[in-house]
């Protein structure tokens, strides 16, 4: 491999490693740096050229009705909004040269160096006559960008990466694959994207996608892909670009069936919520599972759980009570049914109408959908006898017959509405009707823990958990279905109970999803145990499960303390491997008050980019006045660092997923002291340990946990 950089004007820092292309109009024709700018000028006249004929597009006389002029405008603002020039995006950021041009018959003798040679870059880009001038990353024509190796070189030739210095191309760096004389070395332009400080919200990582984190991204829409990987092996990443890679490949489907991604908090959705726009998708909606359930429910949550009342409220043996709950409301008919039309009285009798209700009973319908079926039974018990009397009644009497008050009356007392929120708060409240249901699947004790202390007269004046929520979602589901999504990205998945991987799984039945963790990082009491158990709760157990254990984020030396952990959290998982070449600091740095702390923060602030102070939530008060009274300016979580202010204070039970360049952590005893038994603190803790991008500051009063050696 080659890196050329450097002044381009001068041929000899640029050129040796390019023999290829021909030059474009300006171009020294010996100087390959110059002709790629040449092709990077080129194709953001193009761009602009696309985003000019998008602009004048007149939908006026195009459309029918005022509805799809209005969609046709919005399709083509998002299309306009996808092909502005990003400023300090590169356009592009790798280039193939193919051995023969794919597509081709091999025997096909084209021999345009433009059919072999691609740029890779973020959108596609064409010029006037409609010949690509980039191609998009994720075409199946870029993929060899990310897996050809010199064992299988995928027809490669040559591999390019660009390298960028303030939206300027000013280095490239040369594989070629099938040479085999040439030295395998690891791309420096690779490295210093890794390594590049951090600042502002999570960005995209689309030049430099590996191997193994690229066949996540492009595996199909049909299955469920379940990512393990610990802290920094780009998780969210993949997950972010997998569904911009479905939203290429199945573009259709998915605008009809639509996206989603579900992360832990606001903040983070705050973190992330840049890269998709960045990738050219802007139509992703992003959400909490909290949001998501409060959305069905229509009610507010304002109250909180007991640690031993949340557990048993997202066992998966909830939804059985609920089901039996909601069943339980049809009543076997005990009295005919009488319909007068006209002078005639037609009796349905009762065993006929208990058999119509059996009947229903057993096609596993949602409850809503029997009862709305039930009166058009009834009607054509009716019917059936008309004829039989000699009548011939067509659709519109059976539609009457269905109206009547006597079936209406029926239907009522029979299989009457259900409020899914009303039945919840029954459950929480009555303790008879909740050990009538319950009985044999929650314990006295469980269903004790659950029951609300006071009563509560109304759904509005609840004050519902989350987890009262998600039941109420449940309710909701089992009278009528869920719709579906075509494909839902499913981060930090380990703290989500059963229950709310069920509330998630219904929104992707008939879709597919993406769920990414790791079982070291749950740090709720219900923490997913095993992804197997979790999978099966979303309703998804054919999902294939992929580990990912190189790590992007931390440093060798930090990742390796963190990993100290490991064995008390999650055993049997394989520690982080850190892929930073930059080593880091790390420092384990006793104190005996907190203005060393705030100390540590401002010999940090001193150096390039985003600095987090992480804390134990009971200690962030005392830490904010110590920080103000150093007139230290900082930030909550998922608020956007600036030039001047790049410290972040952060709870550490926000801190996940989220990352800093330099991290101080405050008191790791109290870290792990906050939360309600040892093992969550101590991967809360781990959590904690592993945000640094370049470097961390360990800083403690009392005695370090002695887990960590
Ligand atoms: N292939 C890559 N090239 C460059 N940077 C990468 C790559 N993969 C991941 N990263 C970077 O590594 C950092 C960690 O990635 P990400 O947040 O996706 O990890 P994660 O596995 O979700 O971590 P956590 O478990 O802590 O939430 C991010 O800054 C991301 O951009």
């Amino acid at each position: 491999m080659s890196t050329r950089s450097a002044d381009p004007t001068r041929p000899d820092t640029a050129g040796a490693a390019d023999n290829s292309g021909a030059p474009g109009p300006d171009a020294a024709p010996d100087n390959p740096l110059l002709r790629e700018r040449a092709h990077l000028a080129a194709s953001r006249s193009a761009l602009r050229a696309m985003r000019e004929e998008a602009e004048s597009l007149d939908t006026s006389n195009v459309s029918a009705n005022w509805v799809s002029a209005e969609a046709l405008r919005h399709d083509i603002d998002q299309r306009i909004k996808a092909l502005a020039d990003l400023s300090g995006t590169p356009l592009f950021f790798g280039r193939l040269d193919y051995l023969h041009a794919p597509g081709r018959d091999a025997g096909a003798t084209d021999e345009a160096e433009e059919a072999h040679r691609f740029y890779i870059g973020r959108r596609h880009v064409h010029d006037a006559g409609g010949d690509p001038m980039v191609i998009d990353w994720r075409a199946p024509v870029s993929q060899p960008f990310y897996r050809a190796s010199r064992r299988d070189p995928m027809d490669v030739a040559l591999r390019r990466r660009f390298g960028y210095t303030g939206g300027e191309l000013t280095a490239y760096e040369d594989e070629h694959l099938t040479d085999p004389t040439e030295a395998d070395t690891t791309s420096k332009l690779l490295q210093q994207e890794i390594e590049r400080p951090r600042v502002g919200p999570m960005r995209d990582i689309v030049a430099t996608i590996q191997p193994e984190q690229d066949e996540i991204v492009r595996s199909g829409l049909s299955g469920t892909v379940c990512v393990q990987g610990g802290p920094g092996t780009g998780k969210t990443a993949v997950g972010l670009h997998r569904v911009a890679f479905l939203l290429y490949a199945y573009r259709e489907r998915l605008a009809r069936t639509g996206t989603l991604v579900i992360g832990p908090n606001r903040s983070f959705l705050h973190y992330i919520e840049q890269v998709l726009p960045a990738l050219g998708e802007l139509e992703v909606k992003q959400a909490t599972v909290d949001d998501l359930v409060a959305q069905v429910a229509r009610v507010e949550v304002r109250g909180t759980d007991e640690a031993a009342a949340a557990v048993v409220k997202g066992d998966a043996r909830m939804a059985e009570v609920l089901r039996r709950a909601v069943h339980a409301h049809v009543t076997l008919p005990t009295e005919p049914v009488v319909v007068v039309r006209g002078s005639r009285r037609w009796r349905v009798p009762a065993y006929e109408l208990e058999e119509i209700v059996r009947e229903l009973q057993g096609r596993g319908i949602r409850y809503g959908a029997a009862r709305e079926a039930l009166p058009q039974r009834i009607a054509h018990a009716v019917l059936v006898q008309m004829e039989r009397a000699g009548e011939a009644p067509d659709d519109r009497v059976q539609d009457a017959v269905a109206r009547n008050t006597a079936v209406k009356a029926a239907v009522k007392e029979i299989w009457p509405p259900v409020d899914p929120a009303k039945l919840v708060l029954r459950l929480l409240t009555d303790a008879d009707f909740l050990a009538e249901h319950a009985d044999g699947v929650l314990s006295e004790d469980e269903q004790k823990t659950i029951l609300w202390a006071r009563s509560v007269r109304s759904v509005r004046s609840a004050k519902w958990s989350a987890a009262d929520v998600v039941l109420i979602d449940e309710a909701t589901d089992l009278v009528q279905r869920t719709p579906s999504l075509g494909h839902v990205v499913l981060d930090e998945a380990q703290d989500l109970s059963p229950m709310q991987y069920r509330a998630v799984g219904r929104r992707c039945t008939t879709g597919s999803a993406t769920v990414l963790g790791d079982l070291a990082q749950g740090t709720t009491p219900w923490a997913t145990r095993s992804w197997e158990e979790a999978l099966a709760h979303l309703g998804k157990d054919d999902a294939v499960i992929e580990e990912l254990t190189a790590g992007f984020r931390v440093p060798t030396d930090v990742i390796t303390y963190a990993s100290r952990l490991l064995p008390h959290i999650a055993p049997g998982l394989t520690p982080v491997s850190s892929v930073r070449e930059n080593p880091g600091f790390f420092d384990l740095r006793p104190v005996t008050e907190d203005a060393q702390v705030v100390g540590a923060c401002e010999e940090l602030l001193k150096r390039e980019g985003s600095v987090g102070l992480i804390a134990a939530d009971a200690r962030i008060p005392v830490l904010a006045e110590a920080l103000d009274a150093a007139g230290i300016g900082h930030l909550g979580p998922g608020e956007e660092t600036t030039r001047e202010t790049r410290l972040t204070l952060v709870p550490a039970s926000l801190a996940k997923g989220l990352e800093y360049d330099y991290v101080v952590l405050d008191e790791p005893g109290a870290v792990v002291g906050g939360e309600p038994d040892e093992r969550t603190g101590l991967r809360r803790l781990y959590v904690a340990l592993t945000r640094a991008v370049s470097g961390l500051i360990v800083t403690h009063a009392a005695a370090l946990p002695p887990q960590l050696g």
